[in-house]
């Protein structure tokens, strides 16, 4: 079995070793949503990590849900990610633009256009994000309509081009951590009664659409998925009916000939074990909170072809380095919390 440390081929990309970094929202764009020079020099630090995820991008203006996020869906936007797109290239390293829609978990405070959030269902995700006055509860969402379902899909494949154009190697679909997507694959945030609800084809629809819409834009080898099965947390529960509705999903991805499917490890070891068997194609794994020993045995038994690193590589940009060499490593800071809580998505020291 390889080593983390034996190079990888990933869609388009040839990588030199099995570690990636793991998308994080630093929340520090423009107020209209462009990447600024930090954001292409923090990922030009991070680009010996070969390839790189940016923190979740809304990809219309309905999409945002967090403070001074990145946006995929301007002329402006496009402008800031090819400054970013440069410098990683020039770095060595490759950049994929993580495309979420907050969906829900939303505060009209955070968004310069100040609507109601939308979701699947007018059903309040009953958390608190982070907003200018403070941690708030997210408000009852809007529930789409089949239209603007549609419109949504479109929206995800409009931010591909873009991201495309702005030179980025490839597209990830947020469809994780209780985002939109998200919202529609769990029956407790998804009511719908037309053909994006309901069933597990029903619910798994949207999520489909969207990375059909992604793969035939800026091709398949340039899209990839990342899925949280089994999360419980901002709002989701998808008990019982979980595991059937990934095993569904994640057996129709497996015929779009993906880039990769990046999965999130929540605790069921045998519904991950059988998700690997589903999918043949390219499999990043993170696995929260892990040690380095862990996760380079994740690719040592074949369970991932790739890992994630996520705060370790906020802490020590040079973290490739440093596991290489045995240099000690710096602590990630304990208050850096990633489960939208007050501290949730704010923005973290080091560059
Ligand atoms: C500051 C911060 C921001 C995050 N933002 C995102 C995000 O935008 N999209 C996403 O899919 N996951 C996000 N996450 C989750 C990480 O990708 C990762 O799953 C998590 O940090 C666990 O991995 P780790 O133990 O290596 O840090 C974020 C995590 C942190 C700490």
């Amino acid at each position: 079995m390889p080593d983390l440390w034996s190079p990888v081929d990933v869609g388009r990309m040839r990588l030199r070793h099995r570690l990636a970094l793991s998308p994080m929202m630093r929340n520090r764009a423009l107020p209209d949503g462009s990447p600024t020079p930090l954001d292409a020099e923090y990922f030009a630090q991070r680009a010996s990590l070969g390839l790189l995820i940016t923190g979740g991008t809304q990809p219309s203006a309905d999409g945002q849900g967090f403070l001074l996020s990145h946006g995929c869906h301007t002329d402006a936007h496009i402008a800031g990610w090819q400054q970013v797109t440069k410098a990683v290239h020039d770095a060595g390293g490759h950049l994929f633009v993580q495309l979420m829609h907050a969906g829900r978990v939303a505060h009209p405070d955070n968004t310069p256009h100040g609507r109601a959030p939308v979701a699947p269902s007018a059903v309040a995700a009953g958390v608190g994000i982070h907003t200018p006055s403070g941690n708030q509860q997210v408000p009852p969402p809007r529930e789409l309509s089949t239209e603007e379902v549609c419109a949504t899909v479109e929206d995800f494949r409009r931010a591909a081009a873009a991201a495309i154009e702005a030179g980025a190697d490839g597209v990830e679909v947020h469809g994780a951590n209780g985002f939109l997507v998200q919202q529609f694959l769990s029956a407790n945030a998804n009511h719908r009664t037309d053909a994006y609800g309901g069933s597990v084809a029903g619910r798994t629809r949207f999520a489909l659409e969207v990375t059909e819409a992604v793969a035939a834009e800026i091709g398949a080898d340039r899209t990839a998925v990342r899925l949280s099965p089994g999360l419980r947390g901002f709002g989701i529960d998808e008990g019982e009916t979980g595991p059937a509705t990934y095993t569904h999903l994640v057996r129709a991805l497996a015929g779009l000939d993906l880039a990769f499917l990046h999965l999130t490890h929540h605790g069921d070891e045998a519904l991950l074990t059988e998700l690997r068997t589903v999918f043949p194609g390219p499999l990043l794994l993170t696995r929260p909170g892990a040690t380095i020993e862990e996760r380079a045995a994740d690719v040592e038994t074949g369970l991932a072809d790739l890992v994630t690193l996520g705060r370790l590589a906020l802490a020590n940009p040079d973290v490739v380095t440093r596991l290489r060499t045995g240099a000690a490593l710096n602590t990630p800071d304990p208050a850096t919390f990633y489960g939208g809580g007050a501290e949730g998505y704010t923005d973290y020291p080091a560059l």
